[in-house]
């Protein structure tokens, strides 16, 4: 039998899931999704051919719902889900911060739910995606999920009491590494260089860095050593990068991320 997906709410992360599926094989007949304004539904059936249905027809009609509205939207989206998810739905939440039992105590007793977090390198199928099983989910389900996001990357099972810390390293991690190459373009220019060139030369270098740190075995560490010449350029910079405190800067950054995603659990919309 043909298993239906719908996507609800589907905004960046709904569409580059969506997209990925459909690279991967899924046929986009059995994909349904929802948008809050039907221009928006219009322009997802015109891109991927999906169908767009209500939240109430996605909840009647497919056997998986992946949820990924704004964690702020999600107590409003399963008000009006809750009265039509039969307990044979496999409910897939995307959302930062919010807890399985959210869903479980608003669904029909014994619904399984699966917690999501992916990240938007989906778009070129090199996605993270840290997956944890509620009350009620099983093996199966967990499979499927898997499945799914494994269209779009890697993913990892964590316990759910991970996620937090999960969605402060790989959910925001890309934005890091953006800011990373915009701060280093701005040097670029600093040091007298055009725009386009500072980013062409910062973008491949990152890149080559990447494949390294994937491919070649080695800690990052050793990797970084290699680079440093005694008395050279790069350990005068790494000097500074010391000075400024950027590794202690990197790692509050990520707590201020892990207990963000801890306040959106206890619905801190602030
Ligand atoms: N942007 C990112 O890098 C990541 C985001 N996430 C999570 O994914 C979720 C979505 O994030 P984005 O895609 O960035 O947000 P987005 O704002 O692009 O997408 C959310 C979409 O949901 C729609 N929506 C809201 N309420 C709705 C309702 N009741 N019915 C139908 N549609 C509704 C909105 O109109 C919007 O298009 C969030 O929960 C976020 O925590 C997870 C990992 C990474
Ligand atoms: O900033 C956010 O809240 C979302 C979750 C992870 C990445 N973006």
């Amino acid at each position: 039998m043909t298993q239906k997906v719908a996507v609800l709410g589907t905004g960046k992360i709904g569409e580059a899931l969506l997209s990925g599926m459909i690279r991967a094989g899924w046929a986009p007949a059995d994909l349904l999704v929802t948008a809050r304004r039907p221009e928006r539904a219009e322009e997802l059936r015109a891109r991927h051919g999906v169908t767009p249905v209500t939240n109430a027809e996605a909840a009647k009609t497919a056997d998986t719902l992946i949820l990924t509205v704004k964690p702020q939207d999600m107590g409003t989206l399963l008000d009006e889900l809750a009265p039509h998810v039969p307990a044979d739905r496999l409910v897939i939440s995307g959302a930062a911060g919010v807890p399985t039992d959210f869903f479980e105590e608003r669904l029909t007793p014994g619904t399984p739910v699966v917690r999501v977090m992916t990240n938007t390198p989906a778009l070129v199928d090199e996605a993270m995606s840290v997956i944890s099983a509620g009350t009620h989910a099983t093996a199966e389900h967990l499979a499927h999920a898997e499945e799914i996001f494994g269209a779009v990357g890697k993913t990892l099972r964590v316990p759910e009491s991970q996620q937090d810390a999960c969605t402060a390293l790989s959910g925001s991690g890309p934005a890091y590494f953006f800011y990373l190459v915009e701060a280093m373009t701005d040097a670029g220019i600093l040091l007298g260089l055009p725009r386009d060139k500072a980013h062409d030369l910062i973008v491949q270098s990152a890149i080559g860095a990447a494949t390294m740190l994937r491919d070649s075995g080695e800690h990052p560490v050793k990797l970084r050593e290699n680079v440093t010449s005694p008395a050279g350029t790069t350990i005068s910079a790494i000097r500074e990068l010391e000075n400024h405190g950027v590794r202690a800067a990197l790692i509050a950054a990520l707590e201020a991320a892990r207990d963000r995603s801890r306040e959106l659990a206890s619905g801190n919309n602030g």
